[in-house]
């Protein structure tokens, strides 16, 4: 049996951010190796007109859960939501909802944020600093509390090539960053962003290692530990290969690719892919509330959750691998074929947007306003080239992330916590992972039936034939234009021509003399 299953059991957990990817997983995690705990509190908003129960019942219909409901068929009467809006004071939970957690409460996974690398400081500050103290602040009135989890990310200290697993202090103060939100405005705030975030390229990472630095100082007696993913991809293994849900990190450009929408990225393709498969980062985040409720470690630890120094993965290989993939399990509808490359300088790169990415889009929305339709490729291209270029930070350089107090953990599983709990990425195939992400993006984030491919195929080959086809029209044109205009390219042609014309007479000569 497992020791940290076997602990999970009978225990109150608290999740926030359990309707977001990692969330996800890590509540199906825990149902299908812990049947028998007593209570999942999430705290969820209303979004996208959903109320809180539909949003719940769609995850525990979605075919992630699937397994779930075999082995904890109560699981709807063990997950418990919560109202709560992280934008809000006090996170805007009920008297009663906030009395019940206070008094039950054992384990606090804090995996609540905004991944947007866009969003205003005002409120990247609100979801991932000033939420994660009033959470602090519930957490130290929980006298059942036996362990407090906060998920940040590998990427909080990327201004540094190397990365231990220690909290690096922020120039300014959380608190004071804090306070001062609440009285600056919005011009003033924007104005020095870039100088509070020096060194970081945007405001999520700066947020997150904001977070860290609030969760050490007012961690108080709390047992804390914090986790650091880094770039979070599809499962590898549970509950079954390929799972995804959302567009975020390679998924959306594996999306964009496989559409022919990306034909060109600026990416070093020797640079460290440094993904970790959800599934991994959720064994991991089991692990570490398991050894830290137990041994309670002080001070607080942090956990590496990477991949590059263990078992390496590059952006080339990861590019290969994802376009292989295409050629056997093509997505539908596709705009071009997928045939994508990466680019190492500025001015390629922006020749390629032009000619691959921005030109093609106008002309198809030239063609769609003559036949009468609304124009939306330059749209879409626009905020897919919006969304490269603040992903193009993290694909031409490498870091480098120490792994120490993981590996201990590792070593003080038993084997068979480290099978049930398995982190372990050396063990990680990297070519059959990402085949089965490419797999996972096509069934479960676009929806696309498998039945599907011998019709996609179809449409490629549509698509390679208008390819060709526009391609000698343009040569074509081209010429023309060349033989109307200079007296060498007609000279070039006659020798063609009359060459051609010779080698056929020669050819015929020679056969009638044979025969
Ligand atoms: C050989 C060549 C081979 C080629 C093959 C290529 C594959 C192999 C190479 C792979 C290299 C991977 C590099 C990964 C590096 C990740 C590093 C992360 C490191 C930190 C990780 C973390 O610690 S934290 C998680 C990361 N955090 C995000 O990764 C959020 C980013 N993202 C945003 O910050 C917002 O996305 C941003 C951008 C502001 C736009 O914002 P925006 O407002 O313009 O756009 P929206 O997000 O609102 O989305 C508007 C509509 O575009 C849809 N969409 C959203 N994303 C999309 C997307 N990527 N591609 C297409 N479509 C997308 C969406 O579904 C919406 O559709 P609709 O409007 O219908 O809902
Ligand atoms: N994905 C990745 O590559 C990595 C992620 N991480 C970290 O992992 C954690 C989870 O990330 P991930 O699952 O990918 O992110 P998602 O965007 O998928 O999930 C974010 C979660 O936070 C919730 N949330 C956001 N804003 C609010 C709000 N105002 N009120 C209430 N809840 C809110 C979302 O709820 P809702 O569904 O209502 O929007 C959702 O449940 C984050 O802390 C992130 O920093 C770290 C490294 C890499």
């Amino acid at each position: 049996m497992s020791m940290i299953a076997a602990f999970y059991g009978s225990k109150s957990i608290l999740i926030t951010g359990a309707t977001g990817f990692l969330g996800k997983v890590l509540m199906e995690k825990l149902f299908r190796t812990s049947p028998d705990l007593k209570v999942i509190y999430i705290l969820v908003r209303p979004k996208a007109g959903q109320t809180l129960q539909q949003r719940v019942f769609q995850i525990l219909n979605s075919k992630l859960f699937e397994k779930v409901k075999e082995v904890c068929p109560k699981v709807h009467e063990k997950i418990k939501p919560i109202y709560a809006d992280l934008n809000q004071k006090d996170l805007a939970i009920s008297k009663e909802d906030m009395q019940e957690l206070l008094s039950y409460t054992n384990i606090i996974f804090h995996c609540a944020a905004t991944v947007r690398f866009d969003d205003p400081l005002r409120h990247a500050v609100q979801l991932n600093v000033t939420a994660t103290q009033q959470l602090l602040f519930m957490a130290s009135q929980m006298p059942k509390l036996e362990a407090f989890i906060h998920i940040s990310t590998a990427y909080s200290n990327c201004n540094l090539k190397h990365i231990d697993e220690v909290v690096y202090p922020c120039s300014v103060e959380p608190k004071k960053i804090i306070e001062s939100m609440e009285w600056l405005d919005d011009a003033i705030i924007d104005e020095i962003t870039p100088k509070l975030i020096a060194g970081r390229p945007n405001t999520y990472t700066y947020t997150k290692a904001l977070g860290e630095m609030l969760v050490q100082q007012e961690g108080g007696n709390l047992n804390v530990a914090i986790i650091r993913p880094s770039i979070v991809g599809a499962t590898w293994q549970e509950p079954f290969p390929g799972w995804v849900d959302n567009l975020n990190g390679p998924s959306g450009l594996i999306v964009a690719a496989g559409k022919g929408f990306l034909r060109s990225i600026k990416a070093t393709p020797m640079a460290v892919a440094d993904l970790v498969p959800v599934d991994t980062v959720v064994n991991l985040t089991l692990a570490v509330g398991w050894y830290t409720a137990v041994h309670r470690p002080k001070p607080t630890l942090i956990y590496h959750c990477t991949s590059g120094t263990i078992n390496p993965c590059n952006w080339g290989k990861m590019g290969l691998q994802v376009l292989a993939t295409f050629e056997k399990v093509p997505f539908e509808r596709a705009f071009r074929r997928p045939n994508a490359d990466f680019t190492t300088n500025y001015f390629t790169a922006s020749c390629w947007n032009a000619v691959s990415h921005r030109a093609p889009a106008i002309i198809y929305d030239f063609y769609l306003r003559l036949t009468g339709r609304k124009p939306r490729m330059t749209k879409l291209m626009n905020r897919l080239l919006r969304t490269i270029s603040m992903l193009e930070y993290f694909i031409n350089q490498s870091w480098e992330w120490s792994t120490y107090n993981t590996e201990m953990l590792m070593s003080e599983l038993s084997p068979e916590d480290q099978r049930v709990f398995n982190f372990d990425v050396s063990q990680l195939n990297w070519l059959e992972y990402i085949e089965n992400y490419v797999m996972g993006v096509k069934k479960h984030i676009l929806k696309e039936d498998m039945a599907g491919i011998p019709e996609a195929r179809q449409h490629l080959k549509r698509l390679r034939n208008i390819h060709y086809l526009f391609n000698t029209a343009l040569f074509l044109i081209i010429w023309c234009l060349l033989l109307a205009r200079s007296q060498m390219a007609r000279n070039m042609w006659f020798f063609i021509v009359s060459f051609c014309y010779k080698f056929i007479s020669y050819f015929r000569a020679s056969r009638t003399l044979k025969i």
